[in-house]
């Protein structure tokens, strides 16, 4: 180590000299707070008492005065395998090793889920996933395991257990993988409560010097490592960081770091927590012989560390790395925090510290005055701006473990899963399925064979409007001859409407997502500027397209006019093309970032140019199964209507849809169906219903680990108390599945809604690319009558959007129409004839 623990007589007298300036009102600098880490003695005595001051101050403006933190946790090392080689880290391993020892090359999935279910009926609150490095960077086995479990990389890992953990046990996940790209955070951003790394140090020459504890380590770059903090700032991330002490840095370096910390806080204020570690050697690793710090120099740095970061910062001492009897002095250097502690796991990172019992450390905080209480992964400040700081998708299962008077944890709250997941039934549902779901079917369908043959009679009677709803519910789970008989009627009902053509739209998907005004210089962030959109508009206008579809909400940095100059940016550039753009969700965010009514943005809108609004989010229309599934972030019903009513008032025509195959009942399906039919009365816009299978994979957020673990409890053969929604879909359409629902529900699905919707809405679309073509083939026998969108994109520019690489051809829409003795024909948006260009479309 290059630094003296023994204060020179010229240090001490600058410590007392930088307390003097404190005192006299001057403010922190790097030397003033360099001469305060070396304090010893009566200058140590007097810097903790300032430190303690301070921090009480902080306490006290928080609403918080003399509350001491933690937050109860499971640990969940998720590999152990890294690219990196810190010279102090046991926690870190080889291929060879955990073979010998028995530890698999990542945590698998029912071992993740099975500690974090265990530690919620302990009470833990965060699951903290802690991880070496991109391991695949390095190791072929890490490489080789993320292969054959279908994830493209670590972290991509990472974001589908931190899924699973969240809705599956209700934990929050804190996430410490390392170093993190820009992409990966935004990815990560919406499964965790919060993140952190570790600065460690700023001394770079621990770094790049052969010897250096981080030599060899290419993630502890101190720059790359100051970029991820600043990122996550950028990101709005409640963010976790802090020092690493004892690691060979002198005084002037860590003052050097803790002023870097706190310029990153004063930029972005994401800040959460500074952890002040101390090194503690460990054996089988290159610092094994080193010494440990010192103790009095690691409570100097604790006392300065309050000092600078200041009276509303949060200064986090681990309780199992200073032995019990010192404990109390880290009270004094000013900390209001012990980090995350377990009563189910150990620091495997520190395995040979365990962590003092919660009640003794209570004891031990009380005696030293404070109380001791229970936080969560994200602190106060973050959650009383949850709309800044957290993504929605994690909010409610943070509210859901959080008192709301202290923003702090509810310690006799539960984490939960998000969902209750029911068995698939399997067989006869009057054994198999809860009471709740049972009495549901029964006074669903009655006999069901019975019920359906009526269903079908009354379906073929010519007048749709005869079927009840229960008959409606029974021809939702018609499979076999019932189901052609069905597709049958309901062919019929399309060949009423007296236009025999399969009709499609030539479009292409702009990502408003992706808006900015000012481009970064890096080519690997996509972005959209205005100009850029007026051009692929255009240039889609001259290969033919009549539709552009505008997705995705803009950046929120971004002033509402942005949805108002991208519609006028293309209407400038396309006079001619239909702009169909933003769903109810991001009409809200438009009228309420606009500070304007949603019916005054929708005329602003239609005036800027745009031509109609997408229908989508509509989900199920049931507030239960919305909240099941999104946990808040689908508007409610209630909200959906009355914009999608809006648009239809303000001369704004939309389509409608439905997503179906997961949680939702067959009687859900008839009452959205019913609900859309009602709206349609009252206002005639509707101009189609696109029905969408629930494909898991390209699921948003919240929704995604649902149908995993409904499909994990199905296989498990589990039964769940309380789901009778999803058993009631389960038993009466038998369409559990975790791969999303059958070809045959599909086609029972459009079946029903163009008997429903006859004479209501005119055409029923098959969602081509989430069904396929094949199925896409028998919808449009069974009821459809349009193929949507061809996707100009999915060729021109592939790597685009959700529908990447996915576009229809010319000759596979006349397939399509011949497999069902029809022709093609090209639409608009309106439904109008177009007559396409001769080039219009790639063959
Ligand atoms: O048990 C540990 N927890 C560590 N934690 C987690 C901490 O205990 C809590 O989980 C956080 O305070 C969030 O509540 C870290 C979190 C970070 O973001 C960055 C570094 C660490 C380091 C450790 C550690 O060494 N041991
Ligand atoms: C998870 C965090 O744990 C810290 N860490 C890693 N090894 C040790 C050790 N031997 N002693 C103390 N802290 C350590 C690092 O700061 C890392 O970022
Ligand atoms: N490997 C990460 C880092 O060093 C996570 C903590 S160490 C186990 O930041
Ligand atoms: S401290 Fe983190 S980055 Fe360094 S070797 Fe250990 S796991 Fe890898």
């Amino acid at each position: 180590m290059t630094f003296s623990t023994t204060p020179s007589a010229r240090a001490a007298l600058d410590a007392r000299e930088a307390l003097d300036r404190l005192d006299a009102g001057e403010p922190a600098d790097i030397p003033l707070a360099t001469a305060l880490l070396s304090a010893r003695g009566a200058e140590l005595e007097r810097l903790l008492d300032r430190a303690s001051a301070t921090r009480d101050d902080g306490l006290q403006r928080a609403g918080r005065a003399g509350t001491i933190t933690y937050s109860k946790k499971v640990f969940l090392p998720i590999t152990r395998l890294c690219q990196d080689r810190c010279h102090y880290c046991v926690f870190v391993d080889t291929p060879g090793g955990l073979a010998k020892n028995g530890i698999t090359t990542f945590m698998e999935p029912d071992e993740i889920i099975s500690i974090a279910q265990t530690g919620a009926g302990m009470g833990c609150k965060e699951a903290l996933f802690t991880l070496g490095d991109r391991p695949e960077n390095r190791w072929p086995a890490a490489r080789r395991w993320l292969a054959d479990h279908g994830y493209a990389s670590t972290l991509d890992y990472v974001g589908a257990m931190a899924q699973r953990v969240l809705d599956e046990t209700g934990l929050i996940p804190h996430l410490n993988p390392g170093v993190m790209s820009w992409n990966e955070m935004q990815r990560l951003r919406p499964v965790a409560g919060s993140m952190g790394m570790m600065l460690e140090t700023t001394a770079n020459r621990l770094w790049s010097q052969p010897g250096g504890a981080h030599y060899g380590s290419p993630d502890k770059d101190p720059a790359l490592r100051l970029r991820v903090i600043e990122d996550a700032g950028r990101s709005r991330i409640p963010f976790t960081s802090g020092l690493l002490l004892g690691i060979g840095e002198n005084h002037a370096e860590r003052a050097e770091a803790l002023f870097a910390l706190r310029d990153l806080h004063e930029r972005f204020g994401h800040l959460q927590e500074t952890i002040v570690q101390n090194f503690r050697a460990k054996p089988r690793t290159a610092m094994q012989n080193e010494p440990d710090l010192e103790l009095d120099d690691y409570i100097a740095a604790v006392a300065t560390a309050r000092v600078v970061m200041g009276p509303d910062a949060t200064v986090q001492a681990p309780p199992n790395l200073t032995d019990f009897e010192e404990l109390e002095l880290l009270l004094r250097a000013g900390i209001n925090d012990w980090g995350g502690i377990s009563p189910l796991t150990a620091d495997h990172v520190n395995p040979e510290r365990p962590w003092p019992d919660i009640d003794v450390l209570a004891g031990l905080t009380g005696q030293s005055g404070y109380t001791l209480a229970e936080r969560l992964t994200a602190y106060p400040a973050y959650l009383a701006d949850a709309d800044r700081w957290l993504d929605p998708a994690v909010t409610p299962a943070l509210h859901a473990l959080m008192n709301p008077a202290t923003l702090l944890a509810e310690e006799g709250a539960r984490a939960r899963p998000r969902v209750t997941v029911a068995p698939a039934s399997s067989g006869d549902p009057s054994t198999s399925a809860p009471d709740a779901a049972r009495r549901r079917i029964s006074r669903a369908t009655g006999s069901p064979t019975r019920v359906l043959r009526g269903a079908l009679d009354a379906a073929s009677s010519g007048d749709p409007g005869a079927i009840t709803d229960r008959q409606a519910t029974a021809l939702l789970g018609a499979r076999g001859d019932d189901l052609a008989e069905l597709a049958t009627l309901a062919d019929a009902a399309r060949r009423a409407t007296g236009d025999d053509a399969v009709t499609y739209v030539v479009n292409r998907n702009l990502d408003t997502a992706l808006l900015t005004t000012t481009p970064s210089d890096d080519p690997a962030t996509p972005a959209l500027t205005l100009e850029m959109a007026a051009e692929l508009a255009a240039e889609a206008v001259q290969l033919g397209a009549t539709e552009i579809c505008l997705q995705g909400r803009p950046d929120p940095s971004l002033p509402g006019e942005v949805y108002l100059d991208v519609v006028r940016a293309i209407r400038a550039a396309a006079p001619t093309v239909a702009i169909h753009g933003f769903r109810p969700t991001e009409l809200r965010d438009a009228a309420r970032r606009l500070g304007r009514s949603v019916p005054q943005t929708l005329a602003d809108l239609r005036e800027a140019g745009l031509s109609s609004v997408p229908g989508t989010a509509a989900f199920v229309l049931d507030d239960d199964v919305r909240a099941r599934f999104s946990a808040g972030a689908l508007p409610p019903v209630a909200e959906w209507i009355s914009v999608i009513e809006s648009a239809h008032r303000a001369g704004l025509g939309s389509t409608s849809t439905l997503v179906y195959g997961h949680l939702e009942t067959p009687e859900q399906i008839v009452a959205h169906l019913r609900t859309l039919a009602a709206v349609q009365a009252r206002t005639g816009g509707f101009t189609e219903f696109i029905p969408m299978p629930f494909v898991p994979g390209d699921a948003p957020g919240p929704v995604a680990g649902l149908v995993r673990a409904r499909a994990a409890a199905s296989a498990a053969g589990a039964s769940a108390p309380g789901a009778a929604g999803a058993a009631g879909a389960a038993g009466a359409a038998g369409h559990v599945s975790p791969f999303g629902p059958s070809p045959e529900q599909s086609r029972a699905v459009v079946a029903v809604a163009r008997l429903l919707l006859a004479s209501s809405i005119d055409h029923v679309q098959a969602a081509w690319t989430k069904l396929g073509l094949g199925t896409t083939a028998e919808a449009l026998r069974g009821g459809a009558d349009d193929v949507g969108g061809v996707l100009l994109d999915g060729s021109l520019w592939p790597e685009a959007g959700p529908e990447a690489r996915l576009t229809l051809s010319a000759a596979d829409v006349e397939s399509l129409a011949r497999a069902s003795g029809r022709a093609a024909r090209q639409r608009d948006t309106a439904y109008s004839v177009v007559t396409p260009p001769a080039a219009a479309l790639a063959r």
